[in-house]
């Protein structure tokens, strides 16, 4: 698919260009970014864009705000911390449309930045809504996607926008995913495992239907473990679960029992009275989590059980943490198997900002060959599917 990139375009000396980012970044309870690779990976495309002249807006969205304006999600935290990166101010809308945005985005000079507010404050982002990326796009001259980790989300500053802005490209962190994904991915050397966990359960339980194809061992671990178990008859208290994924579940490990692809789940877990770093806790097996109780981390069995699994393999994908790793009672299986990975004697892929936190915590970021930003994108190209970001900037059907 022909794509152009950033470099690629002529003149963007005195140019609005629009860049959609992914600053969607793990903070702690204070709003301090615990983890900001994701700003980092952005920062040569933004870069390269103030060096040449343009006048850059920049746009993102954190967490799930559910199209409410919530404090909580501004991008504020995000600005501070790139304008620390880039050496420059950033300036923060506090909107991301509207007259106060339209003064912003007229002022700025050329090698100016501003940085609009969540776009996700919005219902229209999520529903790719294309009035709320003509009011977005704001007269600018160019489009660029920097933000492979959410390239599989057809929302208006990703898909919609496209068809608003005239001339549209990628960025250089979309460029080195897509060619480390090309090189690495497209024929992976074998066994392949994949490793799950995380509590997007819903997204990445309908990707594992597809990735049952692709894969030769798949691990699940994390919140996503307990809708498998369940699945099986278990009671698992408490435990993250989304019901209505239960057949989902079920036909994912019928289809992997037919494929002869191996399937591991927890056989021990540390359940905990409360989601509290200070709740009382011990290690059970998956057979007995009590009656209102839930499991917040795997337990050290299934930490030996899942190293074991990457004895023989040649190329790991992980992707989701093992358990609540942002507090320590919980961190346990997470950092076992952020070890097992680092120390496994295959190409070892990471994807997603809180796996990439985790994988920093632990101390390994140096031992994986590849930290991808994006962790439902990169499962999403791994499973065979053309993004909808991606495929928006085929230049070809502009
Ligand atoms: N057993 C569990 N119960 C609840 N939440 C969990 C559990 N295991 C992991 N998590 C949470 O999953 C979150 C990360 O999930 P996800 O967003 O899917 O990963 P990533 O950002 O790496 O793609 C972390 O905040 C972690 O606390
Ligand atoms: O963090 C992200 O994805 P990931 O958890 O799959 O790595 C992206 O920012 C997408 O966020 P979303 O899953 O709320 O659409």
């Amino acid at each position: 698919m022909p794509i152009r990139y950033i470099d690629q375009l002529k003149d963007l000396k005195g140019k609005k260009v629009f860049i959609r980012v992914d600053f969607n970044v793990p903070q702690d309870d204070k709003g301090n970014i615990t983890e900001d690779s994701r700003i980092v990976g952005a920062v040569p495309t933004i870069k390269y864009a103030l060096e040449q002249g343009a006048k850059v807006v920049l746009a993102s969205h954190l967490g799930r705000p559910k199209g409410e304006k919530k404090p909580k999600y501004t991008m504020a935290p995000a600005s501070k911390r790139l304008s620390q990166l880039i050496g420059k101010k950033v300036i923060q809308a506090p909107d991301c449309f509207g007259p106060e945005v339209d003064k912003l985005v007229d002022a700025l000079k050329p090698g100016e930045c501003l940085m609009l507010e969540n776009v996700r404050f919005y219902p229209g982002e999520e529903k790719n809504d294309a009035e709320f990326a003509r009011k977005l796009a704001n007269g600018c001259d160019i489009y660029v996607n920097d933000a492979f980790a959410v390239s599989h989300r057809a929302h208006a500053s990703v898909e919609a926008i496209t068809k608003v802005i005239p001339t549209i490209a990628a960025g250089f962190l979309m460029r080195n995913e897509m060619t480390f994904f090309d090189k690495a991915m497209t024929n992976p050397v074998r066994p392949l495992v994949a490793i799950l966990g995380g509590a997007k359960v819903s997204g990445k339980l309908e990707v594992l239907e597809k990735l049952v194809n692709k894969v030769d061992k798949i691990v699940i671990g994390g919140g996503m473990a307990f809708t498998f178990l369940k699945a099986m008859g278990y009671s698992v208290g408490k435990s993250l679960v989304e019901d209505e994924l239960i057949v989902t579940a079920k036909k994912v490990m019928d289809k992997a029992k037919k494929r002869g692809v191996t399937f591991y789940l927890p056989v021990d877990c540390i359940v905990a009275n409360a989601f509290d770093a200070k709740a009382t806790n011990f290690v059970t097996t998956v057979q007995e989590i009590p009656e209102g109780w839930m499991a917040l981390d795997i337990g050290p069995a299934s930490a030996t059980l899942f190293a074991e699994t990457l004895r023989d393999a040649k190329t790991v994908i992980w992707n989701g943490p093992m358990g609540v790793f942002e507090m320590d009672a919980f961190a346990r299986g997470t950092f076992a198997v952020a070890e097992a990975v680092g120390n496994c004697f295959a190409t070892t892929v990471i994807g997603g900002g809180d796996t990439d936190a985790a994988v920093n915590k632990a101390g390994v970021a140096d031992k994986v060959s590849y930290i991808s930003t994006g962790g439902g994108a990169f499962l999403e190209l791994l499973e065979g599917k053309t993004l909808p970001g991606v495929k928006a900037l085929d230049v070809k059907s502009k």
